[in-house]
């Protein structure tokens, strides 16, 4: 079996305790969420899953959804204002309460612009964003600013001071929603700033200090209790840990891990660290060209990807599969012109790939038109198993022997590809012994 470690060795490091951060169960569970009146349910004993509606080993839902996306869609008006740029199409999504979703995808796929659509910060063309069975695009103004205001979802960003005020007090910044909203009284919100504080790990008396004043690993930290205080159902974290180092990138980790588990909140984690994912996430959804290609599991997508790309991204990722460099050339096609190579493009070269509405020749005989024109899966002009269906049949293809939409793959060979592997790229392929480490 190939030696294989998914898992960021410092994730696996029994030591969780920091000055800042003690180890999940070893601080007394907060009776509720910060000003909330929402008792969690959380079960001492079973620290993995208790209370937080995550989904079983086998990806079958253990509760209702709290986030469902159907159709999704989103397009940009282009330099010059004639014809729209589609940068999201079709998306469906399912977060649980309590459940981790990270979503990964080439530089240029969609990700932020999802994470954006879901918060109805960026309109959509078309589908569906629930929260809790509300249609929240539907929302009209005043229902729309009602909903903002309550803070039901709340971002995390890569760069903690854009939601941070330099000039503000930490505590001024996390009490700052609440202010403007009128919730509560000074001291009933300093009393909040505190337990969102304690929460996160800090300090309560971080709350007197300016963010300058604070590292950046407590300053993410207090980007998270600003986020959490506001009692929110869904974070959608946008590269949380990717600016800290190794040790502040596991701590919040952690982090993230405990609050779902605390609070039942759903969160979204977009990362281009598959190692970072792998260690917290319960799903994993992949985007290409603002398409879902996969959907799934991680620890199942990881071992053994359905989709073609799902492949190239995992085996061309150092920090999982160093020695897989070998599957990942034989999964890539030679490159055509004017498509760019999933796993190194630069953001200038991906937008150009998105916007071009014909592809060139691909690697199977003649040229292939561009899927997604005609519905077709979108990584088809550059996929080495490609067939005439993948350039027209929509594909959503269910896992075999999985419930119905628990592991998802939109390719039609996701049962065959594998074998179609030159040896040599086969054996490297054989993502089987990737394992997710479950130590946190
Ligand atoms: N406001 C906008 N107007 C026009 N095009 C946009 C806008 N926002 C994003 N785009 C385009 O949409 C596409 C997807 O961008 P997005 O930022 O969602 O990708 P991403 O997957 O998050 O990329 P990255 O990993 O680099 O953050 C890109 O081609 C981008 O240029």
């Amino acid at each position: 079996m190939p030696d294989i470690d998914l898992a960021t060795p410092d994730l696996a490091t029994p030591d969780l305790a920091t000055p800042e951060l003690e180890p999940a169960g070893a601080r007394p569970v907060p009776a509720s969420r910060p000003g909330s009146s929402h008792t969690p349910t959380i079960d001492q004993d079973d620290p993995g899953t208790a209370g937080t509606g995550r989904a079983d080993a086998t990806g079958s839902p253990s509760s209702a959804p709290l986030l469902r996306i159907e159709g999704l869609g989103v397009s940009f008006l282009e330099r010059g204002g004639i014809g729209r740029t589609r940068v999201l199409d079709g998306i469906e999504l399912t977060v649980r309460p309590g459940e981790i979703v990270g979503i990964v995808g080439e530089t240029g796929s969609g990700k932020t612009t999802l994470a954006r659509a879901i918060a109805g910060l960026t309109p959509a063309d078309r589908g569906q964003v629930r929260l809790d069975g509300e249609d929240i695009l539907g929302l009209r103004t005043r229902a729309r600013r009602r909903f903002r205001r309550g803070g039901a979802i709340q971002f995390v960003f890569q760069d903690p001071l854009r939601s941070l005020d330099p000039e503000l007090t930490i505590g001024a910044s996390i009490a700052e929603g609440m202010a403007i909203a009128g919730v509560g009284s000074r001291s009933e919100r300093a009393e909040r700033v505190a337990g969102a504080l304690t929460l996160v790990g800090l300090d309560p008396a971080v709350a007197q200090r300016r963010p300058a004043q604070i590292s950046g690993g407590q300053r993410q930290r207090a980007s998270i209790a600003r986020a959490v205080v506001a009692d929110p159902r869904l974070l959608l974290c946008d590269e949380p840990v990717s600016a800290l180092d190794a040790s502040n990138r596991n701590h919040i980790l952690i982090l993230l891990d405990e609050l779902r588990r605390r609070l039942s909140v759903g969160i979204v984690v977009i990362s281009h660290d598959l190692s970072s994912l792998a260690g917290i996430a319960d799903r994993v959804v992949v985007l290409y060209r603002g398409r879902v290609v996969e959907d799934g599991p991680i620890a199942d997508v990881f071992a053994a990807p359905r989709h073609p790309y799902t492949a190239l991204l995992i085996a061309s990722a150092p920090d999982i599969h160093g020695r897989n460099r070998q599957a990942a050339a034989a999964l890539r096609p030679a490159p055509a012109p004017g498509i760019p190579d999933p796993t190194t493009t630069t953001a200038a070269t991906a937008t150009t790939a998105t916007t071009a509405s014909t592809a060139a020749a691909g690697p199977t005989p003649g040229p292939r038109p561009d899927a997604r024109d005609v519905g077709g899966c979108v990584f088809a002009h550059r996929c080495p198993f490609a067939t005439v269906d993948c350039d027209t049949a929509p594909p959503r293809v269910e896992a075999p022997g999985r419930p119905a939409g628990s592991w998802i793959s939109a390719c039609h060979h996701d049962r065959t590809w594998r074998a179609r592997l030159p040896a040599a790229g086969t054996a490297a392929a054989d993502t089987s012994a990737v394992r997710k480490e479950t130590s946190l």
